[in-house]
């Protein structure tokens, strides 16, 4: 797992931005696989990556013709076309300022009649899209990822799942503060449904995401703090601001930096594609 750490929320959102677009733009359509296939959060986290992915699309330097989008995860018991349903979330921020087609954005639906089938049907729409490229995430003040709650498997795949009272309460700020109009349950892909992708970054900003941040990457993997689990992913890149960091140990923080800085030596050396050839996260190389 790499981190990368940067001042603001606005410049982790660039970052991610740019390393989205990159991804996409890289993927050339083949027969068996046309599309780009992008896994997708909500939340306040991820806004400043959607600012950037607009403004990118706005600029004509991408384009999501050739992208599948899958979401994280959706409340039951309220409609979609409600305010703060992630129907209208995604739509509101993102899908309705780029040139996706509207078919090929999937977002898990809390009113279907049958809502076992709904997930089944989930996880094998996946499938048959050939799998998620990248995944990006948030993390919940208590280091879960999706809607994986503290305790859930981290071999699960996309269920119903009942909210954890701090989620509750955390996400109370969406419902005018009414604690009674947040819904207690959603469907959201598993952990493990996350860690078939082939590649996940998560997005964590924010002085409230800092024991989840440092419980995550320097505590051990565990199913309290379902995020952790992505320190056994193969490709997981984790994006933070300053203040997110507080937790962290001084010598976790100046490990991961003094990476970035031998990556830059890497890079001036011997040019930008030497970070792909050694495996290396980067958002600016061509
Ligand atoms: N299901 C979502 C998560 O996917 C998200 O990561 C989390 C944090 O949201 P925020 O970024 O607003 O703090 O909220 C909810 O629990």
């Amino acid at each position: 797992m790499r981190l990368t750490i940067r001042d603001t929320k606005a410049q982790v959102g660039d970052y991610i931005g740019d390393y989205i677009a990159k991804r996409i733009n890289s993927f050339h359509p083949k027969p068996n696989r046309p599309y780009f296939v992008l896994g997708l959060p909500t939340g306040s986290s991820p806004l400043p990556v959607y600012k950037r992915l607009v403004e990118l699309h706005q600029k004509g330097a991408l384009s999501f013709k050739n992208v599948v989008t899958f979401n994280m995860d959706e409340y039951v018991g309220i409609p979609r076309d409600h305010p703060e349903s992630y129907h209208t979330f995604m739509f509101k921020n993102l899908f309705s300022l780029i040139d996706i087609d509207p078919k090929n954005t999937h977002i898990l639906d809390g009113e279907a009649e049958d809502l076992y089938k709904e997930c089944e049907d989930y996880e094998a729409a996946i499938r048959a899209a050939g799998g998620i490229d990248l995944f990006l995430g948030g993390i919940g003040a208590d280091g879960h990822i999706a809607f994986n709650e503290p305790g859930s498997s981290l071999v699960s795949r996309t269920r119903i799942k009942t909210l954890a009272y701090e989620t509750i309460l955390d996400n109370c700020r969406f419902f005018n503060n009414d604690l009674a109009a947040v819904p207690r349950m959603a469907l959201t892909v598993g952990v493990q449904t996350v860690m078939d992708a082939r590649e996940v970054v998560l997005v964590v900003t924010g002085q409230n995401k800092a024991l989840a941040l440092s419980q995550m990457i320097e505590g051990g993997v565990n199913h309290m703090v379902t995020a952790s689990a992505l320190q056994t992913h193969p490709w997981a890149l984790v994006v933070c601001d300053e203040d997110a960091t507080n937790e962290l140990r001084v010598k976790t923080v100046k490990y991961f930096k003094s990476i970035e800085k031998v990556q830059d030596e890497v890079e001036a050396k011997y040019g930008p594609s030497a970070s792909k050839s050694l495996g290396l996260h980067r958002a600016s190389a061509a």
